[in-house]
């Protein structure tokens, strides 16, 4: 396991070996064979575009408000599909103190699949989600980077001798950026002020032809 401390609160753990390679094969094809797997048409910026993988949501009962991008999934229980609830028990055990009630699974398809520079920093979750994402099949890359900060910036007064500084707003990206390799039965924790701070994503990756399936286990307040 590996704790990546991304300052000022946020923290990153990684466990590359979380579940056995055989069970973790099974997983895969479960929940390849069963999830009822959709591609929605989603709204981002004004725009209407299917999703470039397919997904699924599952949470407790009364749990059905995750909206996302304009499209209201259908919310499945984990009753539905019982091997979601041994893999919840494996990252509660994992995590000490950890609590967990909804699931987003997404499946890439192969590399042209992806999901996009974001952040899960709905209001639904709080001010310091813990996200828990456990991965089978294809290996991708987990892309971090901190997200742009405004900082004021003061130009140098021209045709203004002795006057006052002219003051701009400019967005100051620090180049902080981590990398993850996410392997078949590999868990990644996102903790404190990750979602706040920092943005996510897995790339295209043009090369990669194999399914992936990922599943986040959030907490809804
Ligand atoms: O597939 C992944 O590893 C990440 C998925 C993700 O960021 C999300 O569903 O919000
Ligand atoms: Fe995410």
């Amino acid at each position: 396991m590996t704790v990546v401390d991304l300052g000022n609160g946020s923290q990153v753990l990684h466990t590359p070996r979380f579940i056995s390679y055989q069970d973790s094969c099974q997983f895969f094809d479960y929940l390849n064979q069963n999830i009822p797997w959709t591609r929605p048409t989603i709204r981002v910026f004004a725009k209407s575009h299917v999703q470039p993988r397919d997904t699924c949501y599952v949470a407790i009962e009364g749990l059905t408000q995750l909206v996302y991008s304009g499209y209201q999934p259908h919310a499945y229980t984990w009753n539905d599909f019982s091997p979601l609830k041994d893999i919840l028990d494996l990252v509660l055990k994992a995590i000490p103190g950890s609590s967990f009630n909804s699931l987003l699974l997404n499946r890439y398809k192969g590399g042209n699949d992806y999901v996009g520079w974001h952040a899960d920093d709905e209001k639904l979750y709080g001010q310091t989600p813990q996200i828990a994402s456990v991965s089978f099949g294809g290996e991708r890359d987990f892309l971090l980077k901190k997200k742009p900060s405004k900082v004021v910036q003061y130009e140098p007064a021209r045709n203004n001798e002795g006057g006052p500084p002219n003051k701009r707003s400019k967005k100051v990206n620090h180049g902080d950026q981590h990398s993850f390799l996410l392997k078949h039965g590999s868990l990644l924790v996102m903790s404190g002020f990750t979602q706040r701070d920092w943005v996510h994503s897995v790339p295209k990756r043009v090369k990669a032809d194999s399914v992936r399936i990922n599943l986040t286990f959030r907490l809804i307040l």
